[in-house]
């Protein structure tokens, strides 16, 4: 049962990062706050939730939320899914990933409305059945720049699918969009389908094709510091789809009623 805010906005759960104690400081949860105000600037009602290797709790959590966001960052272990490590990985810290594995199964298992971006979008693809490139320079060498560690706000130019909701956001015309990443999707999880490439071909975008399930992902950051207005839109569409769900079911409840 999911929590009804009382302003009837949507509460939308979100992960967060985490850096282990080290002698001198101890250990950290963070997030950039684009995300959680890109949120809350979107009509949502955005909750932290800290990384926790504890299933039950996660689900109470899941409870009382009616969306998730799982965010970017570091690189999941490739290991954690049969694969060989690769000298470009960064691992993100194994307590982060850890909780975020079991967020995306009970989201999944659950069906809970999901934005999922860099990192959390890599996260669903492989365990929704897909897989991803370890190394975009090595993988797919006539690729452009995806990213520019001296400037975090690099940007490239996007292709879109019409019929998508990126589609319906960036419209026509150049689109460019803010990209951090050294891995991609490779071949895309059952039930989801690409609905933006870099002109390069790397995969920038996909979306769920299951009628129960709404979810979107983004390779590029539309949260980040240089979003441009259309980037915004992709929250608000976000939002605007687990709003116009949750009134399909109340209208469902009243005709059963
Ligand atoms: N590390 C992966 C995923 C890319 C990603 O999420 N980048 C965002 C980094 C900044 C942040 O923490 O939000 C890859 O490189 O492919």
């Amino acid at each position: 049962m999911s929590s009804e805010s009382n302003s009837g906005k949507p509460v939308i759960g979100i992960n967060c990062d985490f850096k282990a104690a080290d002698r001198n400081k101890p250990g950290f949860a963070y997030l950039a706050a684009g995300y959680f105000q890109s949120i809350h600037a979107a009509g949502g009602i955005p909750i932290v939730i800290p990384p926790m290797d504890d299933a039950d709790s996660l689900g109470k959590i899941l409870d009382q939320v009616d969306g998730f966001m799982m965010i970017g960052g570091a690189d999941l272990d490739p290991r954690n899914d049969g694969f060989m490590l690769h000298s470009s990985v960064r691992p993100m810290d194994p307590v982060r990933e850890t909780s975020d594995r079991l967020l995306v199964a009970e989201i999944a298992e659950r069906r809970l409305p999901l934005l999922a971006i860099g990192a959390g979008m890599q996260l669903l693809n492989v365990q929704q059945g897909g897989n991803l490139f370890l190394h975009i320079k090595e993988d797919l060498p006539s690729a452009v720049p995806h990213l520019d560690p001296h400037d975090p706000n690099h940007r490239h130019t996007l292709e879109v699918e019409g019929d998508s909701l990126v589609g319906r956001v960036f419209g026509d015309g150049e689109i460019r969009v803010s990209s951090r990443h050294h891995m991609a999707i490779d071949e895309v999880a059952p039930g989801f389908r690409v609905t933006a490439r870099c002109p390069d071909g790397v995969i920038e975008a996909i979306e769920s094709e299951m009628m129960d399930w709404f979810v979107v992902g983004t390779q590029f950051h539309p949260e980040c510091a240089a979003a441009s207005a259309l980037d915004v839109r992709i929250f608000e569409e976000f939002i605007e789809g687990i709003c116009a769900a949750k009134e399909q079911v109340a209208k469902d409840l009243r005709l059963v009623a």
